[in-house]
């Protein structure tokens, strides 16, 4: 039987990873949960999502907007065989004995703390780690990034150290609450920014100093990255190494795409849903070697790049495939790869 999906927090990512799930031939999404009536719930209804309420006292609410519900959250989850919470930052944590009761898996988002699952996740650095555990983080979409790009050079030329500025989207489109409006902030202003120690949970012995800043965009991150290896390849070499890597997409010199902006509209022309860039998009033309240090840019979609992940997260902890066969399987079905 497929393994039955539910998705408990129905926003910009849980959205996304319930219309991935639907593309899987060996998932099935039992349903998702809101909080409360809004256009995100006239959207699961009209994909035929069957809607349930995160919260039992706001049951009247769904009733009063004519929006159909199919239970509690509590009957979604004794539903599924996996929960994945895409709650806000933090709920997830509140959420957890929910699963616990019915003794279901969870996957978490990057959002909640580390401690608080058995392992963090991602799919190219550590899918092993999550086979058959019951509580499972998928990491954050820059340390998702960090991680796709620090894998296959650690496994073909080792890291001797990696550093990176990250420079941060203030908030998402519909976030019109978030900032800075008018600044750039060292965000966090101390040493390491979350995502070096984030890195580690995948990859516990590699040396990383990530520094953080925020700036007034919502499209997408991008990362200045500084890696000294442990050898010394051509800038070719390593461009070939990255265009092998199924979730890395490099950029071609004279394409044109001198940024988020540009990045995104190739995404929306290409008829990607929601203009979703599920891969790194690193600049061909920055990929350069000084001596052993390794030097590039790379942007990262926010709302879209832990999606496949979160398929493969799945399958991890359903044992329901390798490594390998999910990735593949997922990048097919969702439509990975430009
Ligand atoms: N956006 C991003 O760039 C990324 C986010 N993440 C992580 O993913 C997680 C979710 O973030 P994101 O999707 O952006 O957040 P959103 O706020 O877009 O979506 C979360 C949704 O959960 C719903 N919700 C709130 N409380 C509950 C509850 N108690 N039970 C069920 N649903 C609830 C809210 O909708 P409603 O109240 O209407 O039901 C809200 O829309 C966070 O951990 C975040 O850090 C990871 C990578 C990137
Ligand atoms: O996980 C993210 O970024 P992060 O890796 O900087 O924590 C998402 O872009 C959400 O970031 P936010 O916590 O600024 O909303």
């Amino acid at each position: 039987m497929n393994v039955q999906v539910a998705v408990n927090g129905y926003g910009t990512i849980g959205k996304r990873v319930a219309d991935a799930v639907t593309l899987q031939p060996d998932m099935e999404l039992v349903g998702v949960a809101k909080t409360r009536p809004n256009h995100e719930a006239e959207l699961a209804e009209s994909k035929g999502y069957p809607l349930y309420a995160a919260i039992e006292d706001r049951i009247d609410l769904f009733e009063e907007a004519g929006i159909e519900l199919a239970g509690t959250v509590d009957e979604l989850v004794a539903a599924a065989d996996v929960v994945v919470d895409a709650c806000p930052s933090g709920i997830g944590a509140e959420n957890k004995s929910l699963y616990e009761d019915h003794d279901t898996p969870a996957l978490y988002q990057g959002g909640e703390d580390a401690d608080l699952v058995d392992t963090s996740f991602n799919a190219r650095g550590n899918f092993a780690d999550a086979v058959g555990a019951d509580h499972v983080r998928v990491v954050s979409c820059n340390t998702t990034g960090l991680s796709r790009l620090l894998a296959p050079l650690e496994a073909e030329y080792g890291v001797e150290k990696a550093r990176v500025t990250l420079i941060r989207r203030g908030g998402d489109p519909a976030q019109s609450g978030r900032g800075p409006i008018n600044d750039i902030l060292p965000n966090p202003v101390h040493l390491p920014s979350h995502h070096g120690p984030d890195v580690n949970t995948i990859f516990p012995d590699l040396d990383i100093d990530t520094l953080g800043l925020k700036v007034p965009a919502t499209l997408m991150h991008t990362h200045s990255v500084n890696v000294t290896l442990e050898s010394t390849p051509d800038a070719d070499a390593v461009a070939e190494l990255l265009e092998g890597e199924s979730r890395i997409f490099l950029i071609p010199e004279g394409s044109d795409i001198d940024g988020a902006g540009a990045l995104k509209e190739f995404a929306m022309d290409r008829g990607r849903p929601r203009g979703d860039i599920w891969e790194n998009c690193i600049w061909r033309e920055s990929v350069s070697m000084e001596g052993s240090d390794l030097y590039l840019f790379q942007a990262i979609h926010q709302e879209s790049d832990v999606v496949p992940e979160n398929v493969d997260a799945i399958r991890a902890v359903t044992g329901a495939a390798d490594a390998e066969e999910s990735i593949a399987r997922t990048n097919e079905t969702v439509g990975v790869g430009f």
